[in-house]
């Protein structure tokens, strides 16, 4: 069998399209959407994804703003950007790339974020929400990674009710969130959650008929491991130079050799990642017609 690909490219460039006209109608009302990024250091992965995202804001008419900081950057400096992105009323939304550098108390300017404005969904008000509200619907943004893998699956036609799902890695931006919002009772996929206490994941992805590999390890899913047929997500990215070009290349967490067993395989890159830069666009659309239908 050589799996179907979710064409993540494709389907970010439809959603786009149809956030263009939203964005339009907003803005025939006075209201100018507009999204921020903090961005801490120089990180080269980092920056490319910040500029990626102003890229997509000019694409569909999203106003951008954007504070850069030095490596060296005090933890006041980025209190200080966050408050004026709080009390900027051009920005809907934005979000604060991580990880920030070493040293950062990271969830304490986390919780900084006014939950109204996390882009990422990611402030524990908006995490707690997803919680306490498992059969309610939601008002607040929902991270992105996760929320763009939904919908990637959704548009192709593929449900996760009464799925086993194996998702690897409890980080904060995919792992952890996928879990939670994969258990909603709207959704109803069995969710089990990796990490590196995990015994025997490749017997937990053997029995599972969806894998998100979110752990960030070169190729780290194998073929041998894979249900034939399964839905395999390919969300981790490892940044490797090439010391010809001196350009930088992707490496997912899912061997090549997945989309011979699998039945359907999302590619990295052309997969999740633009399934999730686009989510983030979504997030700032839909606050900022919240906004609107609350004025
Ligand atoms: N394509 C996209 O759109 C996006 C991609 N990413 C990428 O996804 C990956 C995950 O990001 P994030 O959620 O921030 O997670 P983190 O990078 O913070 O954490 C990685 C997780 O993987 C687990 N892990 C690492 N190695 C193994 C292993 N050998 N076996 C089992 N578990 C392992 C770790 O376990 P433990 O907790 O035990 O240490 C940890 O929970 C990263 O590569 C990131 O760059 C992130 C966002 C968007
Ligand atoms: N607060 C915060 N929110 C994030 O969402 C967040 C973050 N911090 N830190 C880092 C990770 C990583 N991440 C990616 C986003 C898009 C692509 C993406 O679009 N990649 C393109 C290819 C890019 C390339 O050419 O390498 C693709 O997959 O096709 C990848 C990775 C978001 N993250």
């Amino acid at each position: 069998m050589v799996a179907q690909i979710l064409d993540g490219k494709k389907i970010a460039a439809d959603i786009k399209q149809e956030l263009r006209s939203r964005i339009e109608t907003l803005k025939q009302h006075g209201i100018e959407p507009g999204l921020g990024t903090i961005l801490v250091g120089d990180d080269p992965g980092s920056r490319a994804y910040v500029a990626g995202k102003h890229r997509d804001c000019q694409e569909v008419g999203i106003t951008s703003l954007r504070i850069d900081l030095p490596a060296d950057a005090p933890a006041q400096a980025v209190r200080e950007a966050i408050l004026s992105f709080n009390a900027d009323p051009a920005c809907t939304g934005y979000i604060v790339q991580l990880p920030l550098p070493a040293g950062m108390p990271s969830n304490e300017l986390i919780e900084l974020i006014d939950p109204q404005k996390d882009a990422d969904g990611l402030h524990p008000v908006n995490l707690g929400r997803l919680v306490l509200r498992v059969g309610e619907p939601l008002s607040t943004s929902l991270p992105c990674t996760p929320a763009g893998i939904l919908e990637l699956l959704e548009r192709y036609g593929l449900s996760l009710e009464g799925k086993r799902v194996a998702v690897l890695g409890r980080g904060v931006t995919v792992g952890r969130p996928a879990g939670l919002l994969l258990t909603r009772r709207e959704i109803n996929a069995t969710v089990t959650l990796c990490h590196t206490g995990t015994p025997d994941v490749p017997q937990i992805v053997r029995e599972s008929d969806v894998v998100i590999a979110s752990v960030g390890q070169p190729h780290f899913v194998k073929p041998e491991w894979i249900k034939p047929g399964a839905i395999v997500l390919d969300v981790g990215v490892t940044r490797v130079p090439n010391p010809e070009t001196g350009r930088f290349k992707t490496i997912g967490d899912v061997d090549p050799g997945v989309a011979e067993v699998a039945g359907w395989v999302s590619p990295n890159p052309g997969g999740v990642g633009p399934m999730t830069r686009v989510m983030l666009l979504r997030n700032i659309v839909e606050t900022a017609e919240r906004q609107y239908s609350a004025s």
